[in-house]
C-alpha cells in the first residue's frame, strides 16, 4: 500500500476551556486511535497473559513493545522475517515501539555511555553491543512498528543538574541523527512516524531548552520523557504544567511510563493525551487491582466469601463472569487464570478511563469527571 501524505495526522476533537485537556484522534495507516488513550505495554511481542483477540475485545487500540528486548531476543531479523511485529504476534491495529533507549540502562548487565551510543552487554547472555540512534532506527524499521520513537537519554532520578544538561544536550543530539537516520531508512514512504522525546529531568528551564532544541525538528508527535522514574508526583505534574503551552497544540503528546489512575486523570488535565505503562498488567500477576475506590489485593482474607465483582462498574469480561471469592481462591492456588483476570480487568480499567476522560471532554465536563474521579480513588489500596 502507499501511504498518502496524510498517513500520519491529528485532530483535535475538543479541549476543556479550564483545564486544557484535549480529545483527539490520531489517525494512522492501521486505523484511528482516539485520545486519550492508554496503551498495554507488550514488551516481548506479547502483552502478558492477553491474547490478541482479547485485548481487542477490551478496546485496545494500540499497543507498545519494546526495541532493547526485541533485538536480543529473537533477534530484529526473526521479527522481520515473521512479517514484523504485526505479522509475527498477529496484532493487526497500530504498534508503537520505543527507542531501547531507557531499557538499555534500565537492564543492560554493564553500559557506558557516548555521544556516539551506548556500549552495553546484554542483560541474557553477557554479549557486547552498541546501541544509537542509527541502530534504534534500523531495529525499528525492521520490527515494523506504526510508530518510532527517537532514540534517547533518561536521566535517572535523583539526578545532578550537570546529569540532567548532559542528557538534554545528547537528547537533542541524538534526536537529530534519528530523524535523519529515520529518512534514510524509509526513503520518503510515510509508514512509520517517529516522535519527538523531551528530556529535563526536573528542572523548568532545562525542560524548557529541551523543548526549545526538539520542537523545530518538526515530528508528528512529542513525547515526555524522563518522568516516572521515582520523582514525587508533584515534580511531574510541575513538569507537565511547564510543558502545556510549550509543546505544540496541533500534535500529540506522550507521556511515558505513567499508568496509575490518578496520574492519567492529572496527567490528561494537564495536556496529555497517550500513556503507556506496565502497571496494569504487572500489578495483575500479583492480585493487585484497580477500582473506583482505589487498589484491591484480592489475596485478602477479607474476600474469601465476597462473591461480588471485582468492581461493580466495569464491563470486562472478569467483572461480568466471576466474583472475588472466585478469582482470590485462583490466585491462592497459583492458578494461570488468576494472573489472566487480573490483568484483564486492570487493562480494562486504564483503557475505559481513557474512554470516559474522552466523553467528558467532548460533553463539556472533565473539571467535574476529575474531582469525582480522583473524590473516591484513593492511591493506595481501597
Ligand atoms: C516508550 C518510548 O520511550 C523511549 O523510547 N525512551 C524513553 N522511555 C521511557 C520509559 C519510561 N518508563 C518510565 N516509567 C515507568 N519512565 C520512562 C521514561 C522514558 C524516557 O525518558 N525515554
Ligand atoms: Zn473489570
Amino acid at each position: 500500500m502507499n501511504f498518502p501524505d496524510t498517513a500520519f495526522s491529528f485532530t483535535l476533537d475538543a479541549v476543556c476551556p479550564v483545564t486544557g485537556a484535549r480529545a483527539g484522534t490520531l489517525h494512522t495507516p492501521r486505523g484511528d486511535i482516539q485520545t486519550p488513550v492508554f496503551m498495554p505495554v507488550g514488551t516481548q511481542a506479547t502483552v502478558k497473559a492477553m491474547a490478541p483477540f482479547e485485548l481487542e475485545e477490551m478496546g485496545a487500540r494500540i499497543i507498545l513493545a519494546n526495541t532493547y528486548h526485541l533485538y536480543l531476543r529473537p533477534g530484529a531479523d526473526i521479527v522481520a522475517e515473521g512479517g514484523g511485529l504485526h505479522g509475527f504476534m498477529q496484532w493487526k491495529r497500530p504498534i508503537l515501539t520505543d527507542s531501547g533507549g531507557f531499557q538499555v540502562f534500565s537492564l543492560s548487565t554493564l553500559n557506558r555511555i557516548s555521544d556516539e551510543g551506548v556500549w552495553c552487554r546484554s542483560h541474557h547472555d553477557g554479549t557486547p553491543h552498541v546501541m544509537n540512534p542509527e541502530w534504534s532506527m534500523s531495529v525499528q524499521k525492521q520490527l515494523g512498528s506504526d510508530i518510532a520513537m527517537c532514540f534517547d537519554q533518561c536521566a535517572p532520578w535523583p539526578c545532578s543538574r550537570e546529569e540532567a544538561e548532559g542528557a538534554v544536550r545528547r537528547t537533542a543530539l541524538w534526536a537529530a541523527r534519528s530523524k535523519e537516520a529515520h529518512a534514510r531508512e524509509w526513503q520518503g514512504e510515510r509508514r512509520q512516524a517517529l516522535f519527538g522525546i523531551v528530556q529535563g529531568s526536573v528542572w523548568e528551564d532545562l525542560r524548557l531548552r529541551s523543548a526549545k532544541d526538539i520542537i523545530p525538528m518538526d515530528f508528528p508527535g512529542y513525547a515526555v520523557g524522563g518522568l516516572s522514574v521515582g520523582e514525587p508526583h508533584g515534580d511531574m505534574y510541575r513538569i507537565l504544567d511547564s510543558l502545556k503551552g510549550v509543546l505544540p497544540s496541533g500534535k500529540p503528546r506522550y507521556l511515558m511510563g505513567v499508568g496509575r489512575p490518578d496520574n492519567l486523570v492529572e496527567g490528561v488535565a494537564r495536556g496529555i493525551d497517550m500513556f503507556d505503562c506496565v502497571l496494569p498488567t504487572r500489578n495483575g500477576r500479583n492480585g493487585t487491582l484497580f477500582t473506583p475506590y482505589g487498589a484491591v489485593n484480592i489475596k485478602k482474607k477479607q474476600y474469601e466469601r465476597d462473591f461480588t465483582p471485582v468492581d461493580p462498574e466495569c464491563d470486562c469480561y472478569a467483572c461480568r463472569t466471576f466474583t472475588r471469592a472466585y478469582i482470590r481462591h485462583l490466585y491462592r492456588s497459583g492458578e494461570i487464570l488468576a494472573s489472566r483476570l487480573c490483568s484483564w480487568h486492570n487493562l480494562r480499567f486504564l483503557i475505559r478511563l481513557g474512554e470516559e476522560m474522552r466523553k467528558a471532554i467532548l460533553e463539556g465536563r472533565f473539571p467535574e469527571f476529575r474531582r469525582a474521579f480522583l473524590g473516591r480513588f484513593s492511591g493506595g489500596e481501597a
